[in-house]
């Protein structure tokens, strides 16, 4: 939650991105909590995606990305030349909207991040398996078939048993690129359901464009337009009273 006993977790400051010439973010302020869930809402090419793909360093891997301001995690200067990005996308673990799940059995895309890191010891690694699938809510329907392919399950079981396997290498942070939109409604509903049992225990930031959930799930929300955050707080004021005119208008759906 965001109460005030929380600490916060990452802090960015005037975040400024251009991909070639073209400025997409415009100095954004935000920080956030170290529990609880933030969702990123905005119209299409607001700069929700590009705000969040910047904090665990994706846009490295795009050619002629420039991207300004400070991005303090937990200490850790997110863009120092110093800071491993293979680290540091252990610690702030990613969730795409397409599943993405590695040609393997169950069992090994779990424990995929875990063998990479030296992890040998099966206690341990079968332990991880099940604890994430646990915390994913996905256990009970796969922890029969953990050696069959990941590729033949459905795609919500997909996208869960992709969040066990970012769990699995105890991320401090979740960034979820709008994680149901490729899915069915009651998929949606079980990841939901996944994102609230884990709001306590990690700091989760959602870009979506489903306004319902993010008043379902989330406990803070941040509106963007044009590459600017307009204003972010509680979720309830943000859909029930906003401060500013254009938050009212996009969350009453008169634009967007
Ligand atoms: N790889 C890219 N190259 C050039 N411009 C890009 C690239 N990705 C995004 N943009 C531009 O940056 C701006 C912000 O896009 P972004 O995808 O972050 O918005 P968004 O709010 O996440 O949109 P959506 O909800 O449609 O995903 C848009 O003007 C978009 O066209």
């Amino acid at each position: 939650m965001t109460d005030s006993h929380n600490k916060t977790i990452l802090t960015t400051k005037d975040v400024r991105l251009w991909y070639g010439k073209k400025e997409a973010l415009h100095g954004i302020n935000l920080s956030f909590p170290d529990s609880g869930i933030t969702a990123l809402i905005g119209p299409s090419g607001s700069g929700k995606s590009t705000y969040l793909r910047a904090i665990n360093r994706m846009h490295d891997l795009v050619d002629g990305v420039t991207v300004t301001g400070s991005f303090d995690f937990n200490g850790t200067d997110i863009y120092a030349p110093t800071t491993d990005t293979v680290d540091l996308r252990k610690r702030i673990g990613m969730v795409f909207q397409q599943p993405n799940p590695f040609p393997f059995s169950i069992y090994e895309n779990v424990v995929f991040g875990l063998r990479l890191a030296g992890v040998k010891d099966k206690a341990i690694l079968d332990e991880a398996v099940e604890t994430t699938l646990r915390q994913a809510s996905v256990w009970d329907e796969v922890k029969d078939d953990l050696n069959k392919s990941a590729l033949g399950l459905s795609g919500g079981q997909q996208q869960r048993v992709s969040i066990a396997r970012v769990l699995a290498t105890s991320p401090e942070l979740l960034l979820l690129d709008e994680p149901t939109s490729a899915l069915d409604p009651v998929s949606s509903h079980n990841i939901e359901e996944t994102m609230l049992k884990l709001r306590d225990d990690y700091a989760i930031i959602i870009v979506t464009h489903n306004m319902q959930q993010a008043s379902r799930v989330s406990d803070r929300t941040a509106f963007f337009l044009d590459g600017n955050l307009i204003e972010v707080d509680k979720t309830k004021s943000i859909f029930l009273n906003p401060s500013m005119k254009e938050t009212q208008d996009y969350v009453s759906g008169r634009f967007g």
